[in-house]
């Protein structure tokens, strides 16, 4: 349910936050949550227990394995002694439907409105009115024998006994049928939901996954969830296998199974039994085997009907977690306090311990434990009232996709109050790119009979989603979505996940506002680059997850963005800088509580060696030539007289990183131009003026020249050196231009390397396609080309070790992005990145730029800003019309650094390079935290040297520096040989 908080006025704003603090008051701060303190982040070891709830602490239900149940026969699930009778009538349901179905309608009818005890009795009745308890022999329970089996059987001979002599029981007609046919024994079929996992004698079992069991007279069949056959057995004894009940384990085919339910036959049938959730649904709880009569509709909410609830309550201990929250290494979601119990369970149902499956958490490092934990407490309601959204906005390649996968595994299988899932079904939007890569994610973390999750593509449509059983995650890229949205919103959906959120930034998009009508109100952003832009983006992404809680946008801007703004200008004066700066904070605080942010070095540790390099390279003569032309045209000119209505800058930009891309894309634009004959004053052809006279007379757009690129140049020399020094290692080599990656393919053709590549017209289905068979190690793709823009984000290309970013984004994340699909996790050998900029121009400018905007970390925002968005003074522009032809390296000129007249900087260490004082910036103790957010001070830190230098420790560099003018280098868990 969307609530917009009203507020117009600022004070009535303020009120609203200081409730809101209140509110939030009640829960750790956010740091102290982060860092483990409070007692709220990571593992719950010992979950307290409900203070005033009244309810005693609640025994694991499905997860533990039979050996921790024995000891305590009040905890051990039932014993029913097999009922001939009922079972023939089941038999019944199995082959028509027929009789024994009746019976089932008929019992059900006789039970509403007799109390819990009364139908349990009914039920018993049935079962054993003519039978007194049989031994249980065999495979079954052999742990189960071992530990006292026969008091066991004493307790549930004796409940039987009990039960037969109820007074209340009363027999429907359709039993005494069942009665007459009690002579045919070996006839039955029943069906059970089961838990399964390999056979094995560890005391604390790890199930990997439910299924379907088939009891037919001697044999067993085991299905996974998808319906497959992966356990057969027979030769049992009919017996025991008519009175399998919930909580007995037996072993199949080299696999231990525990059942965990009674399936009615005509679930199975319908197959709705394999239907996620199902099993945890159609299960009760211990004490009360009424499941097989009961109709499959909504069993849990029968379950608790009002005339149960007391009883459940009372008989709270034989509640039990899925999972065993007291195992080694277990997982325990935090329980809610009292106020969430008054808010979300008015129906007083037991608090069960929601434990993350062991399968999946013995994979998790523990950032991502924390980020599951924060997960959880933000769609449950728990951190800030009433709310259930969250972004967790973790740098890139930290695991976003398997802390979600984590979380939707545990709510779709677990319910905090009762045993009813948190959520049913879930929907993950997903850029075209990755759909794929979340279903393989599902199938890596959680096998593929756990999960059936439904990527939506061109063969596989919504429509098969809506009318198929099997499936509880519907994935489908923000295209698609908004495609089929008619469809999508007519299904109920109870968590939506968007990864790469950020494109929600802009509320008046289609996607966003489809998405914000979705009436689902758990709602998870992943981003790895959250806030680009300005505040009103991050306002939308805010406003996106949890509808309101900021306030209208215009009490927001007023509030927030206004004073934050005005705090960060030059002119800004004390005052000013001081509101704004503790407008900041607040928005940081507040917003803190739903957004988790952890940098990538957190799992530095896990990764291998990594090496960046920033390569300036030497511009060619023609470049150069071309360069001092297009500076010299009118347009130039007159832009930096303050002329720039029709931003034409944006044309003079966008030629100059052309050229140093190679010149060929500017005489491909010159011709282009020629022949469109338009014309007017601010005109690209304006800026080509002459400028065709520069090229040789032969020059041709369409040939490969690469002694024309300085970049391209030194390129070319880099994957000559990677296929002879590392013949085994591959390259991804990135541009965010479509026309460069055509250079660079031609480039691959000419030196006959093999490649493959991903860019905008990609179509999505193959995407992924694409990805896994580069990454696989026998693939012959030495490079990957990649287009930024079109696939930069979200994915894995792991099989590639060194990474190429031959030009460069104004916007950090575009670039940072690109760079992290290499150094993540599942990376085996040191990673190799190089960043190639053209000595002098405008690729410096724009690189100083992305760092020194990076210096603003810690603000709320990055306040840069895409190309197309940046406003640039006279000043900038006229810095950024400047080809600096004498300098080696116009940034490190700027760094005022004393090494290039000492000459004696070369391959210095890190540590040994922050002895020489004259080259540092900052101060030492201002040595930042975040090697990502890299700010000038930080670049001083790292190994800097001019090409000229006769030897550097480096091979790939050594081939390549004859046209290399500078080179900063910065090595992350290095190792001490190169
Ligand atoms: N605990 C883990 N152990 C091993 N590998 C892991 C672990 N967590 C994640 N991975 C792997 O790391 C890679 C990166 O994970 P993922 O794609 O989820 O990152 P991300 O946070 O979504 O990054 P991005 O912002 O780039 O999309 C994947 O191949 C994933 O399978
Ligand atoms: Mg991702």
């Amino acid at each position: 349910m969307r609530r917009r908080i009203s507020c117009i006025a600022g004070g009535i704003l303020e009120l609203r936050w200081l409730r809101l603090r209140a509110e939030v008051g009640t829960h750790a701060p956010w740091d102290e949550w982060l860092t483990g303190a409070g007692n709220r982040g990571g593992t719950v070891e010992s979950a307290p227990s409900v203070p005033g709830s009244g309810l005693a602490e609640l025994n694991m239900r499905r997860s533990a394995a039979p050996s921790q149940l024995l000891g305590n026969s009040a905890k051990k699930p039932r014993f029913i002694p097999p009922g001939n009778k009922n079972t023939i009538c089941l038999e019944k349901e199995v082959e028509q439907l027929g009789p024994g179905f009746k019976v089932a309608e008929g019992k059900e009818k006789q039970q509403s409105g007799l109390g819990h005890t009364r139908a349990l009795s009914e039920t018993h009745g049935l079962d054993v009115s003519a039978t007194k308890a049989v031994e249980f022999v065999g495979e079954i329970s052999s742990m189960e024998k071992a530990n006292g089996e026969n008091k066991y059987k004493a307790a549930e001979v004796k409940a039987v006994n009990r039960l037969n002599t109820d007074p209340v029981h009363v027999e429907a007609p359709e039993v005494a049928r069942c009665k007459e046919e009690q002579e045919e024994p070996d006839c039955f079929t029943k069906y059970f939901s089961v838990v399964w996992c390999k056979a094995s004698k560890k005391k604390h079992k790890k199930w990997e996954g439910d299924a379907v069991l088939i009891a037919k007279r001697k044999s067993l069949v085991l299905k996974d969830m998808e319906g497959k056959d992966i356990g057969k057995g027979t030769g049992y004894k009919a017996k025991d296998l008519e009175s399998l009940n919930e909580g007995q384990t037996l072993m199949i085919g080299g696999k231990e199974i525990e059942v965990m339910g009674v399936i009615l036959a005509e679930d199975f049938k319908s197959g709705r039994c394999f239907q996620s959730g199902v099993t945890t649904s159609t299960t009760v709880p211990p004490g009360s085997s009424q499941t097989t009569m009961k109709p499959f509709c909504s069993p849990i909410r029968n379950v608790y009907k009002s005339s149960f609830k007391e009883n459940l309550l009372k008989d709270s201990q034989s509640y039990k977690p899925r999972h065993d929250p007291n195992a080694p290494n277990s997982l325990v979601m935090p329980r809610p306090n009292p106020s969430h119990q008054q808010m979300f369970n008015k129906a007083g149902l037991p608090v069960i311990d929601v434990v993350v499956d062991p399968y999946i958490v013995n994979h998790l490092r523990p950032h991502q434990k924390e980020g599951i934990v924060f997960l959880y407490e933000c769609v449950m309601g728990m951190r800030v009232g009433d709310r259930f959204g969250a972004i967790l906005a973790d740098e890139m390649g930290l695991g976003k996709t398997l802390q979600c996968i984590s979380l939707v595994w545990t709510l779709l299988r677990q319910g905090l109050y009762g045993y009813k899932p948190v959520i049913k079904r879930v929907l993950i939007v997903t850029p075209g790119s990755l759909v794929k890569n979340w279903k393989y994610e599902f199938q890596k973390w959680l096998g593929s009979e756990r999960i059936k999750v439904f990527p939506v593509d061109q063969d596989h449509k919504v429509e098969e989603f809506i009318n198929s059983p099997l499936y509880s995650v519907l994935i489908i890229s923000y295209e698609m979505l908004l495609r089929s949205f008619d469809l999508i919103q007519t299904i109920e959906f109870n968590l939506l996940i968007c990864d790469e959120g950020h494109r929600l930034k802009n509320s008046s998009i289609k996607t966003t506002t489809a998405l914000v009508n979705l009436s689902c109100e758990k709602r998870i952003i992943l981003t790895g680059t959250p806030i680009q832009n300005d505040l009103q983006e991050f306002y939308a992404l805010i406003d996106f997850v949890n509808p309101g809680i900021l306030a209208p946008l215009s009490t927001f801007r007023k509030i927030y963005e206004e004073p934050i703004i005005q705090s960060r200008e030059p002119s800004a004066t004390k005052e000013e800088k001081e509101l704004g700066e503790r407008r900041a904070a607040e928005l940081t605080r507040l917003t803190g509580l739903f957004i988790l942010r952890r940098t990538q070095d957190i799992i530095n540790k896990f990764l291998p060696p990594k090496k960046e390099s920033i390569l300036f390279c030497r511009p060619t003569a023609l470049q150069l030539e071309l360069y001092r032309k297009l500076l010299s045209s009118r347009i130039v000119k007159s832009c930096l007289q303050g002329v720039l209505e029709n931003s034409p800058h944006l044309i003079c930009i966008g030629a100059l990183k052309k050229l140093c891309n190679h010149p060929c894309l500017l005489f491909k634009a010159i011709k282009e131009k020629e022949c469109s004959g338009t014309f007017d004053e601010h005109d690209e052809s304006n800026l080509y003026e002459g400028l065709v006279n520069v090229f040789p007379q032969d020059y041709a757009s369409t040939t490969f020249a690469e002694a024309d690129s300085g970049k391209l140049q030194v390129l070319a020399k880099l994957l000559t050196a990677i296929r002879e020094l590392s013949p085994a290692e591959r390259v991804v080599l990135v541009s965010n231009y479509t026309q460069t990656l055509n250079i660079l393919q031609e480039m691959c053709k000419h030196y006959g390397y093999s490649y493959t590549r991903l860019d905008g017209q990609t179509p999505v289905s193959q995407r992924q396609q694409i990805v896994d068979s580069f990454n696989n190690k026998f693939s012959p793709a030495f490079i990957f080309l990649l287009s930024s823009k079109a696939g930069g984000v979200g994915l894995n290309l792991v099989g590639a070790s060194h990474l190429i970013l031959y030009d460069i984004d104004w916007n950090p994340a575009t670039d940072i992005q690109a760079m992290a699909r290499v150094w993540r996790d599942g990376q085996k050998h040191t990673v190799r990145i190089y960043r190639l900029l053209t000595t002098g121009s405008i690729e410096e400018k724009i690189y100083q730029r992305q760092i020194s905007k990076q210096d603003i970390s810690g603000a709320v925002v990055d306040l840069s800003k895409t190309s197309e968005h940046i406003h640039f003074s006279t000043e900038e522009l006229r810095n950024l019309f400047i080809l600096h032809e004498d300098s080696s390296c116009v940034t490190h000129d700027l760094l005022e650094c004393s090494c290039m007249a000492k000459k004696d900087h070369q391959n210095p260490s890190a540590e040994m390079f922050s002895m020489y004082r004259g080259c540092q910036l900052g101060k030492n103790h201002e040595k930042p935290t975040s090697k990502k957010s890299l700010s000038m001070s930080q670049l001083m830190q790292w190994k800097h040297f001019s090409g000229q230098h006769q030897t550097l420790d480096d091979p790939f560099l050594e081939r390549i520096k004859e046209n290399v003018t500078f080179i900063f280098q910065n090595a992350t868990n290095p190792v001490t040989s190169s």
